[in-house]
């Protein structure tokens, strides 16, 4: 027995006929593992063997010697033969994993009681860390390489790692349209669990792999956002254990300071070891309506019709295809009855379907059109190419010989990316020769923004999300700065904003041009504080502390440090996101 588990704080564990069961499968699943030696030692020595003991203590070593270039010109020339060889099969065998993992946890274990017993566990290490003198502010435990980040910082190694390993859906109440989660659940787990009972999340982000903790201490938002905001708009209550080890739940009613001062927040007030959050009905498709345009004055005037109309399409996206054309998709849940709707049903997702993006790109040449999405193929729709990332990565990823001979291995998963092909050279490299970066700006800035984009980056496609951001009553205030111009008469507030999103190497790189890393990131994120408006956190900030605070309110967010005892407990959120060379 552990530690843990033999503390007083954690109660004994009920034995119930589900964990009976369990027990029984456990023994017959030991005794298959061992049957399987054979196999498993072929897979587990390629894969797990070759990534965790030999590649990472070799890139480790080597990037000590001198021959650390060339292994970064070798993963930069041939990154797809990292991918191919050891990115896509890991990533295969963990999803493999982790779905049978959690139809498991579903089917045997209770969720909710062992929930409790595991926030338990969180408080008592946050608690030996206090008797243990306080010695390094704490974090997650979470590798870097396992999150979404693009950031090369490493402020990890300076702090106390408490593992916050809480990856469960704990209840869904239809009544209340509320979900109750884990911090680790991804999208793809809620969507896998949701959709067939006929929810989704009122917020349903497209990656798989995003965590509901990185989103809701980070930000979140997808293309239904023009209704519901960004995703914490869409909790009800967060359960949060402090620098103290204490428990407290916040909500707009209780302890609503903490509560408006989470998001964003970056884990610097407390562990989130639980979020209510909002569900709504869904039905089986979503009818998509394409719309081609030619002009960027044509696709300006158009979204932001449709955006601040009194009935705005339910979701709403533009890919950005060049200065002047782009594509806007109209999307809303729909049955699929008639012979004439099921001849349109695309299910866009299978591995030998082209890339979404690629899809779309086609009714710039053959006009308006729609079709109708199975739901989750169309949440997941950019998860098979990363948005557009993986055709830099894998210059034949989309054609069709790849899709049927390789496609089912389904895209990389971004953490093996990172793990495989992140070697510190490679990131120096990335961070001046390649641009990951969101802005949230107001819409009436559209032109501009794109203009701005094309001089500093010239890199497409760009994505284009419009947000809507509530006006905060005061003492609500949180990291978000309130939008200034909002519409009138609206109850909360509001101000329509767009988040557009550049991934890729600038044109001016890939014609071998000099371009300015620097210049051009303090160009886009000044254009964002000019105008209200942010940058998304998991990317490389280029600003100084002084901007960082002008972009972001930090009064509530201090307040509430010093109250809710984080100060010395957790980093302040600057030195999280800091660049690398103000550390
Ligand atoms: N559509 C969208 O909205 C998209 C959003 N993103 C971005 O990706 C990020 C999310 O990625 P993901 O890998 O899921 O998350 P990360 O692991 O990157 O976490 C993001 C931040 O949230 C903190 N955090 C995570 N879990 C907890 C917790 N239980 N308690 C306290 N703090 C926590 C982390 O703290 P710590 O540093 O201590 O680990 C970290 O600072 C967000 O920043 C989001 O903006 C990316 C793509 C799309
Ligand atoms: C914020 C939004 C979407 C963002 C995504 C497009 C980017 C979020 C994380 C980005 C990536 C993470 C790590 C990577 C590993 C590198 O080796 C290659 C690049 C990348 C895959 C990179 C690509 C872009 C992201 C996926 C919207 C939806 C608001």
């Amino acid at each position: 027995m552990s530690n843990l588990e033999s503390s007083p704080l954690i109660p004994k564990r009920v034995t119930t006929t589900n964990q009976r069961i369990h027990n029984v499968l456990v023994q017959i699943l030991t005794l298959v593992w061992f049957l399987c030696l054979p196999l498993r030692t072929v897979v587990g020595a390629v894969l797990w063997t070759f990534s965790f003991f030999f590649w990472r203590p070799f890139v480790a070593v080597f990037t000590r010697t001198p021959f650390a270039g060339m292994l970064a010109r070798f993963v930069e020339r041939n990154t797809w033969v990292v991918i191919l060889f050891f990115a896509l099969p890991a990533s295969y065998v963990f999803d493999m994993f982790f779905t049978i993992r959690n139809w498991y946890v579903r089917s045997f274990l209770a969720a909710p009681k062992l929930h409790d017993q595991r926030v338990r566990e969180v408080q008592a290490q946050v608690r030996r860390w206090n008797e243990e003198g306080r010695q390094k502010p704490m974090c997650t435990a979470r590798p870097g390489w396992l999150t979404m980040s693009t950031r090369s910082s490493t402020f990890k190694d300076d702090c106390s790692r408490i593992s916050v390993n809480l990856h469960d859906i704990i209840e869904v109440d239809t009544e209340r349209q509320i979900v109750k989660v884990e911090p680790l659940v991804d999208m793809g787990q809620i969507t896998a669990h949701l959709v067939p009972m006929g929810w989704s999340l009122a917020i349903m982000v497209e990656m798989e792999d995003l965590t509901v903790g990185g989103l809701l201490m980070g930000v979140g938002l997808e293309v239904n956002s023009h209704i519901y905001g960004l995703m914490f708009e869409t909790v009800e209550r967060f359960e949060v254990v402090l620098g103290d080890g204490s428990l407290v739940t916040c909500s707009r009613t209780e302890n609503p300071d903490l509560f408006h001062a989470l998001p964003m927040s970056h884990g610097t007030l407390g562990f989130l070891v639980s979020a209510e959050m909002r569900i709504i009905p869904c039905k089986p498709y979503m009818h998509l309506t394409y719309e081609p345009c030619h002009s960027l004055d044509e696709m300006s005037d158009k979204v932001t019709k449709y955006c601040e109309s009194d009935n705005p399409p339910p979701f709403l996206e533009v890919t950005v295809y060049s200065k002047e054309t782009s594509v806007i998709m109209l999307g809303e849940f729909a049955d699929v009855t008639t012979p004439e709707q099921r001849a349109k049903i695309n299910s866009v997702n299978y591995w030998w379907k082209p890339w979404f993006y690629k899809h779309v790109a086609k009714f710039l040449e053959t006009g308006p059109s729609d079709e109708y999405i199975p739901l989750r193929h169309y949440f997941h729709r950019h998860t098979r190419s990363i948005f557009w990332k993986l055709e830099e990565l894998i210059p034949f990823g989309n054609h069709p010989i790849y899709r049927y001979l390789l496609g089912w291995l389904g895209a990389p998963k971004i953490a093996f990316l990172k793990l495989f092909t992140h070697t510190p050279e490679v990131r120096r490299k990335v961070a001046e020769s390649a641009v990951y970066q969101d802005i949230i700006v107001p819409i009436s800035t559209i032109r501009e923004s794109i203009i701005l984009f094309h001089e500093e980056f010239e890199f497409y496609p760009l994505l284009f999300y419009p947000v809507k951001l509530f006006y905060k009553a005061p003492g609500c205030e949180g990291l978000i700065r309130n939008p200034k111009h909002v519409k009138e008469g609206t109850n909360p507030p509001w101000e329509m904003y767009f988040d557009l999103g550049v991934y890729g190497i600038p044109g001016p790189v890939q014609r071998g041009e000099p371009w300015d890393a620097a210049k051009a990131n303090r160009a886009m994120e000044k254009f964002a504080r000019d105008n209200t408006g942010m940058q998304l956190m998991y990317a490389d900030t280029w600003q100084t502390q002084e901007e960082f605070e002008e972009m972001f309110d930090h009064t509530l967010y201090r307040k509430c440090r010093e109250k809710y005892n984080a100060i010395g407990a957790f980093p302040e959120i600057w030195d999280k996101v800091k660049p690398q060379d103000q550390r």
